[in-house]
């Protein structure tokens, strides 16, 4: 469509990265785990991954594809769920966030693909 192709990828991403964020509303995902606070988390995590770094590489046009975007979204809410216990309110959030955000993706996913 026209006017992604005036937006520039950049814009869209921005875009759907706050949708996301929204859905976080006690804000655990917006910046990296402590690993100074959760020092063990590295023997579960190989990747970690918080919104306030998808910021940082849209910003820097790291994301060269919208699969490559919603993968590290993906790695927010899988860390969370292979990390936490069931029983625990970071887990729980998770499972909410892939479920709300699967839709937001979807959505951006379809336009993005527009842009042909
Ligand atoms: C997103 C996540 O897993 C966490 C966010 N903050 C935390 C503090 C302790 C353990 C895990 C977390």
């Amino acid at each position: 469509a026209l006017e992604l192709q005036l937006q520039p990828f950049a814009l869209l991403l921005r875009q759907t990265l706050d949708q996301l964020q929204e859905k976080d509303t006690d804000s655990i995902f917006a910046q990296p785990v402590s690993l100074e606070e959760v020092p063990d988390y590295l023997e579960y995590v190989d990747t970690p991954m918080d919104f306030s770094t998808m910021h940082s590489k849209v910003e820097g046009h790291e994301y060269r594809s919208f699969d490559e975007f919603q993968a590290d979204f993906e790695l927010i809410v899988n860390n969370c769920m292979t990390y936490n216990e069931k029983d625990t309110m970071y887990y729980k959030n998770a499972v909410k966030l892939k479920e709300q955000g699967g839709t937001i993706i979807r959505a951006a996913k379809k336009l993005a693909e527009r842009v042909g």
